[in-house]
């Protein structure tokens, strides 16, 4: 049994597998402009983060109703309770479907009838967390979150993803008061590739209660002690940094440096079919690569439910937290 741990950092739309992604492209009449699987497969050589968004993107055309939706959340939950994922905080980009006159209601709907189910189906509990895309005008992010407005009863709070740089934080400002006033919580992508400055936006700005990657914090003294003293946690990807070249090689990853630093570091997946492994592949990623100690691990799983947005049901984060505690590592 792997490590308990709460996932926080996961794009429902970068776990589609391209097995998957052949059997909806098969049901829904969709050509791809790919041989089979593994020629797909060979396509997952990025750059950089806009190599791999122009073909997250493009792969996105076989999603068509609330069943494939359904299954393409289905099919993740699955992997993440095997993976030992007990607690998933699940982004979604609607904004990438609706521009394919994908209604919003079809996408939430359709997550939302695998999220309903997860609890008794894969042992593992759920919140939504809907994305507006940076490198669209604010004003498609306010009519997102306006068409969402009927939803809203299925999404716990926003964040903001897509190519980072030139788009910082303030562009959306107002879209996040807005969804603040609705009861939504925050949070936002940055420091991945954008500069620190970003990260200091978008909690000066945009008010987020956690930080997705903050990977370049390291470059802020500041900020890093600010972070550490508020307890803003980061959302780390560290399979994910590796594959969007946002470091050279694991072995180099800031992770031990940030931890040492006393930063609340959580370890996820970010878009795992693309990026070579789900949330428990990170972890054995970073223990084999890092030599992180069991109660390294502990922390980096303690943290996740430190982070998560359980405020609703504190018994459960309680529960999770002390399987977090009970459990064993096996020798190795
Ligand atoms: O890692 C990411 N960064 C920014 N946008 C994204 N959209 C999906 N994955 C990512
Ligand atoms: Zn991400």
């Amino acid at each position: 049994m792997p490590l308990p741990k709460a996932e926080l950092h996961l794009h429902i739309e970068g776990t589609l597998e391209p097995e998957l992604a052949f059997e909806l492209a098969a049901r829904n009449g969709v050509e791809l402009p790919y041989a089979d699987t593994e020629a797909l497969r060979k396509a997952y050589l990025f750059d950089d983060l806009q190599s791999f968004l122009n073909l997250y993107y493009s792969l996105m055309a076989v999603l068509r109703t609330e069943d494939d939706f359904a299954a393409l959340a289905d099919a993740y939950l699955a992997r993440a309770a095997a993976q030992g994922v007990r607690h998933a905080e699940i982004f979604f980009d609607p904004q990438a479907h609706t521009a394919r006159g994908i209604s919003i209601g079809t996408v939430v709907e359709g997550l939302w009838r695998a999220l309903a189910a997860s609890e008794e189906r894969h042992g593992v509990s759920t919140r939504l967390i809907m994305c507006f895309l940076r490198d669209e005008p604010a004003e498609s992010a306010l009519l997102t979150l306006e068409a969402a407005r009927p939803h809203l009863d299925r999404i716990t709070g926003i964040g903001l993803d897509s190519a980072e740089v030139g788009h910082p934080p303030a562009k959306f400002r107002e879209v996040y008061e807005a969804a603040a006033a609705l009861g939504l919580r925050r949070v936002a992508h940055a420091g991945e590739e954008g500069p620190p400055a970003y990260i200091t936006e978008a909690l000066d700005l945009l008010g987020v209660e956690r930080i997705d990657h903050g990977l370049r914090a390291l470059e802020d003294p500041d900020l890093v002690a600010r972070l550490v003293r508020d307890r803003v946690p980061l959302t780390l990807c560290p399979l994910s940094n590796v594959r969007l070249r946002a470091v050279d090689v694991l072995a180099e990853h800031p992770l031990p440096a940030m931890m040492d630093a006393g930063l609340l570091c959580t370890v996820n997946s970010d878009d795992p079919a693309y990026f070579g492994g789900y949330a428990e592949d990170n972890f054995r990623a970073v223990r084999e690569a890092l030599g992180l100690s069991p109660e390294r691990l502990r922390e980096l799983a303690r943290n996740s439910f430190e982070a998560a947005f359980l405020d609703d049901d504190e018994p459960r984060r309680a529960r999770y937290l002390a399987e977090v505690e009970a459990y064993d590592f096996p020798e190795s």
